[in-house]
């Protein structure tokens, strides 16, 4: 098992993102996401114990387009869906997943590999339900929330992400939700979960806090072209209007 922790988010970092057109500097941030993970700055740590997640499929309620991403969220009324151990010392409950990806396979990733960037990446979002009553209360506090990273590469199909592939189409404009159910995010994690590296930073996308316990994967999964090409159909924008450049 390789935990290693990565080195602390610089002081603050400018965010240039398309969905908000330009730089977006968060002024005494000191723990700021997305970095670079730079493997060799990477520090074993013993004391790191291997991830315990405790999905329950039944707990998958829809999924939908915010405009940012497409996002599948879960019942977390109760700890049903949990994830505890690694460099956590409370138990998180999962609330949703969603995928950051881009307009090709070069690029689409929010952290990168010693400055590489992968197509896409997956972020497990859960909240402290042992300190906090709702995810609105955690996602202010700074052990407040843990997610989740993996990195996807395009190579063979990925068959557990087929069913949530195959719901894309009726989500494509922003807005739009649908019923989904039934679903294990636990297929969507690597083999081998025991390798991962772990920072303290925040949130990539608004409200931005500094309340994240980061565990990203070392191992990724992968998912294939047509996979991500019905990724890459989802769009940003309501149905009927397209926000050209
Ligand atoms: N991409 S991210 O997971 O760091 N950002 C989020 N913002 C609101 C819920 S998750
Ligand atoms: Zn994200």
């Amino acid at each position: 098992m390789d935990c290693s922790k990565v080195q602390e988010a610089g002081e603050y970092n400018t965010k240039m993102h398309p969905m908000w057109q330009g730089p977006l500097v968060v002024p005494g941030g000191d723990r700021q996401s997305p970095i670079d993970i730079v493997v060799r700055k990477s520090v074993f740590d013993s004391e790191l114990k291997p991830l315990l997640t405790n999905y329950d499929p039944r707990t998958c309620q829809q999924i939908w387009n915010n405009g940012y991403s497409f996002l599948v969220e879960y019942d977390d009324t109760a700890d049903k869906s949990t994830l505890e151990g690694g460099p956590l010392q409370d138990k998180f409950r999962l609330c949703q997943f969603h995928f950051h990806w881009g307009e090709s396979n070069a690029w689409g990733s929010e952290h990168t590999l010693d400055r590489r960037l992968f197509p896409a990446e997956l972020h497990l979002v859960h909240w402290n339900s042992n300190k906090y009553s709702l995810f609105e209360e955690a996602v202010m506090e700074e052990n407040g929330l843990a997610v989740i990273g993996v990195f996807l590469k395009v190579g063979k199909r990925h068959e557990g992400l087929q069913k949530l592939v195959d719901a894309l189409p009726a989500i494509r404009h922003k807005g739009s939700v649908v019923e989904f159910t039934k679903f294990d995010p636990a297929c969507l994690l690597p083999t081998n979960t025991d390798d991962y590296w772990t920072y303290h930073g925040s949130l990539t996308t608004p409200p931005l806090t500094e309340s994240v316990t980061w565990i990203v994967m070392k191992q990724h999964i992968e998912v294939s072209h047509d996979q991500v090409c019905e990724v890459y159909e989802v769009k940003y924008f309501s149905h009927g209007c397209y926000q050209g450049f």
